[in-house]
């Protein structure tokens, strides 16, 4: 475990590091470079050292592929632990803004005793020395205060860009890239959330579970890209046809869940029957020759969070009722309500 000067000393080098390759401070880069400052692999640090002993720029494309090279066998735990040692390398980087700022206070309580000295009637032998103090003190701290707001101004900037590259990291490792709706981990996330929110203030949630009807037929007669832009438009109708309290995400490849925060059985297969009533009333073309695709229809799987449940189990019975309404005829919704077996 390191202790504060030592991570206060792994972050300025690192930064050193990331500027001089003039690479963008994110957190994939900022992997690389802060296991290559602790020196914890030693064969990266050998592949690094001797790209730049061939005076080899290490360009963003070379980070990544160090990235997926000595990183990719655990990926997501390794860019957690990234997102992890980043956030705290921001608070050492807070920390030592706000020790600055307490140093120019320090200045500023030297200059105060000056003019403390001056208040008490001194000899005019006093007064000249003072007078000296006051210039040194006066100087330095002007020289002082010009390096630390020089410094304080690049750190804060240096600061703020890291958080917002963080933050942006952060969303897209939860939003699906196609279709801009919550991913399968944002889901797991925001699911955990709801749980315990409902269970905390014993309030109803709903969950329901889709899957667009023979799309396979769509991608196997129109090809694979007018498969995307039917899985996007779906899932922009679903978007506007939900409350804003409510959290749709793709579940994967043409499956989607909703989570309904306060909502009950009835009001979510409601909600069920709204969208998959939207979603089949648009007829679809193609967008080139516009060829007729049809309607486009869903079936459903509809369930109330029972109290204790797990996040497992709720979305497994929604899954199976929605494998229900398919083996049903699918273009339909079932519920809690039509399988209190399940
Ligand atoms: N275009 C496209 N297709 C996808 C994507 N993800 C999954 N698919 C396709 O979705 C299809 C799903 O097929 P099936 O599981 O047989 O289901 P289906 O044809 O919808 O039939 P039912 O669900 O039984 O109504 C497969 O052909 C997948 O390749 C994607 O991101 N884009």
């Amino acid at each position: 475990m390191y202790n504060h000067y030592q991570m206060q000393s792994f972050l300025n080098t690192t930064l050193e590091h990331l500027k001089k390759h003039k690479l963008h401070p994110i957190p994939e880069n900022y992997k690389v470079w802060y296991e290559y400052t602790c020196t914890s692999n030693t064969e990266l640090n050998e592949e690094i050292d001797a790209l730049m002993a061939q005076q080899t720029a290490i360009s963003e494309e070379i980070c990544h592929k160090l990235l997926k090279k000595y990183f990719v066998s655990n990926e997501q735990k390794d860019f957690d632990a990234a997102r992890l040692a980043f956030s705290h390398l921001l608070n050492v980087v807070i920390s030592q803004i706000s020790n600055w700022s307490s140093n120019h206070g320090s200045f500023c309580q030297a200059l105060e005793k000056c003019t403390q000295k001056l208040n008490s009637d001194p000899s005019i032998s006093e007064i000249k020395d003072i007078i000296t103090d006051l210039t040194q003190e006066a100087k330095s701290m002007a020289d002082a205060s010009n390096d630390i707001n020089s410094v304080l101004g690049s750190l804060n900037n240096e600061v703020k860009q890291l958080r917002k590259d963080l933050e942006q990291a952060g969303s897209e490792a939860v939003t699906d890239s196609l279709t801009g709706v919550s991913n399968r981990r944002g889901l797991d996330e925001r699911l955990r959330n709801a749980i315990a929110e409902a269970q905390n203030q014993h309030s109803d949630l709903s969950l329901i579970m889709i899957d667009l009807d023979h799309f396979k037929t769509i991608n196997d007669s129109f090809g694979h890209n007018t498969g995307d832009k039917v899985l996007k438009l779906a899932a922009s109708i679903m978007k506007k046809n939900l409350r804003s309290s409510d959290f749709l995400a793709r579940y994967g490849g043409e499956e989607f869940t909703v989570i309904l925060p306060n909502t009950n059985l009835k009001s979510a297969v409601k909600v069920a029957d709204h969208l998959r009533k939207a979603i089949s009333a648009k007829q679809l073309s193609t967008g080139r020759n516009g060829q007729i695709i049809g309607r486009l229809t869903i079936s459903a799987g509809v369930t109330q969070h029972r109290p204790q449940e797990n996040a497992e189990t709720l979305l497994d019975r929604g899954d199976k009722y929605m494998y229900k309404a398919k083996h049903s005829g699918r273009n339909r919704v079932i519920s809690d309500s039509d399988l209190s077996s399940y």
